[in-house]
């Protein structure tokens, strides 16, 4: 008799376990949303979760195989994704109804994570007036005043790399780069000599390394986001209290130094220490050193980190395509030919061909490869029925639009010729948005472009790059990372030093 009242209440439990996930599941269906049948319980995240594949390349093959849907909707285990295909109504939820759409899916959890209450993960009440005080650091005139700061870095680059390049050995480019990064980073914005070009493993520099190195760890913390209970549970185990430290001692101390030192130029620490002097008047209603630190934090490696994977990406290329490194190289001779070798402001403007490997490379290899937003209120999509409700996530897929064939035929070669004026005319905008758009489009999208080709154009005027034996001709992506794009061991290249 136990036997069978334990076997009908196994069954039961089993019954209910499966509405409960078929009820989920049915969850797209409803609302009128096309996408892969998933599984229970793991949705269409069964791969992703096993570490076969990464996030990007199941949104990318929902995206291939509705080519003809607007939206395509899947399943991260029982949470809903959307995923949006069709290019106006991207534009309409990073432009034109951002107010909708203002958020981003990514929470801050202050008790796992201290310093994750930064810019990129803020709600809006908090995000909005911080964005407010922070842009005003990157306009036109400020990037002037930074951009002696950063041929300097540039400067050292070239005194590192003619060292390194006489011992005729392969160079690893990402780390090299960051050290470049590190510098220019620490100097335009925070008003600090990182050194890290001159210096082995300066402090900036081993942080920004470890705050970023792909683990296991990183991986699991990654992964449980998505699950609040398990990441407040667990999450505290695996949090790095060193980084944490870090950013917080030089953030008090860097504020300190302002707060003493009245009349030095306005930077990002000086914006910090406004703050945190007047909350209530800069729109925030409290604020304490932790939530000042994560925006150093923030601040601190998207340049370090995106700007060096960038130069690391666009080395690499070059390498693989020497033609376009011979074109690049003859039109920065003839520009630089104009101001006796050296990089100005106005000089870079000239450098259309240039600007298109910029350009082509993040094409290629966008460092964030999807944003998201939350819907903020119900909302249905323009010339849609489709209603989805307040909470929502939606996926924009920056790298696989990217790299779609229909939109840039061949995708796997390098031309750094498709960001002609012309060319880039007969795109749709949202075709090419490896900084994302609209009011949370990334903020120092300006200060990146100047960084990444100050240090392109220093390099290529002077060495040449080339593939070596330890080169992976064929890129393989860092599976752990769960948005970035990033190189599985590293780039590594050969460099020769060019005849003056
Ligand atoms: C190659 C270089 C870079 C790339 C590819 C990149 C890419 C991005 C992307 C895709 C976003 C999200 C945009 C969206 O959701 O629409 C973003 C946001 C952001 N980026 Fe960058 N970024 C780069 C460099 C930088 C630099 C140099 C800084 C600062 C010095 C920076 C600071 C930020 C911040 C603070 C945000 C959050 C903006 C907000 O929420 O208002 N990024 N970046």
């Amino acid at each position: 008799m136990a036997m069978i009242e334990a076997f009908c209440l196994i069954s039961a439990i089993l019954l209910l376990l499966y509405y409960y996930s078929a009820s989920k599941l049915s969850y797209w269906r409803r609302l009128g949303v096309k996408g892969p049948k998933p599984l229970l319980f793991v949705g269409n995240y069964k791969d992703v979760f096993l570490g076969r594949i990464k996030t990007t390349d199941c949104i990318t093959k929902a995206y291939h195989d509705f080519k003809d849907e607007q939206m395509v909707g899947i399943y991260n285990g029982h949470i809903p994704h959307l995923i949006l295909r069709d290019l106006d109504l991207i534009k309409d939820v990073l432009i034109k109804d951002f107010t909708k759409f203002a958020d981003r899916t990514i929470d801050a959890t202050r008790e796992v994570e201290p310093l994750s209450e930064e810019m990129f993960r803020l709600e809006p009440e908090r995000w909005r007036p911080l964005r407010t005080k922070f842009s005003p650091l990157f306009t036109t005139g400020k990037l002037k005043e930074m951009f002696g700061k950063m041929t300097k870095c540039a400067d050292q680059l070239d005194a590192f790399l003619e060292k390194e390049s006489s011992r005729n050995e392969s160079l690893e480019f990402r780390q090299l780069a960051a050290r470049y990064t590190a510098d220019t980073v620490g100097s335009c914005v925070f008003g600090v000599q990182v050194n890290a070009l001159t210096q082995d493993y300066s402090e900036f520099h081993r942080m920004g390394i470890r705050a970023l190195k792909t683990s296991f760890k990183m991986y699991l913390m990654d992964r449980l986001r998505d699950y609040p209970l398990l990441f407040k549970t667990f999450g505290p185990f695996l949090a790095d209290d060193t980084t944490t430290e870090f950013f917080v001692r030089i953030t008090t101390e860097g504020m300190k130094y302002r707060m003493e030192n009245q009349n030095l130029s306005p930077d990002f620490v000086d914006v910090l220490t406004k703050i945190k002097l007047d909350p209530k008047g800069h729109g925030l209603a409290e604020v304490d050193d932790i939530f000042l630190a994560a925006q150093s934090f923030v601040f601190f490696l998207a340049g370090f980190e995106n700007g060096s994977l960038t130069i690391a990406h666009a080395l690499y290329e070059l390498a693989l395509f020497p033609e376009v490194q011979e074109k690049a190289r003859a039109k920065i001779k003839e520009v630089l030919a104009k101001t006796n070798g050296e990089i100005t402001y106005e000089g870079l403007k000239e450098m259309n061909y240039m600007y298109g490997v910029f350009a082509e490379t993040l094409r290629k290899y966008p460092v964030i490869m999807w944003v998201s937003r939350t819907a903020l209120t119900d909302y249905t999509f323009r010339g849609t029925k489709v209603t989805i409700p307040k909470g929502q996530q939606v996926f924009i897929p920056i790298s696989t639009i990217q790299r779609d064939p229909d939109i840039y035929p061949n995708p796997d070669v390098f031309d750094p010729e498709r960001f002609t004026d012309d060319k880039e005319k007969t795109r749709h905008p949202m075709t090419f948005i490896p900084f994302g758009d609209g009011p949370r489009n990334c903020i120092g999208l300006r200060f990146a472009r100047n960084q990444i080709l100050v240090a392109l154009i220093k390099i290529l005027s002077k060495y040449k790059i080339e593939v070596c034996e330890k080169t992976r001709l064929k890129y393989k992506i860092d599976p752990i990372h769960l948005f970035l794009c990033q190189p599985y061991d590293g780039i590594h290249l050969k460099v020769t030093k060019l005849e003056a």
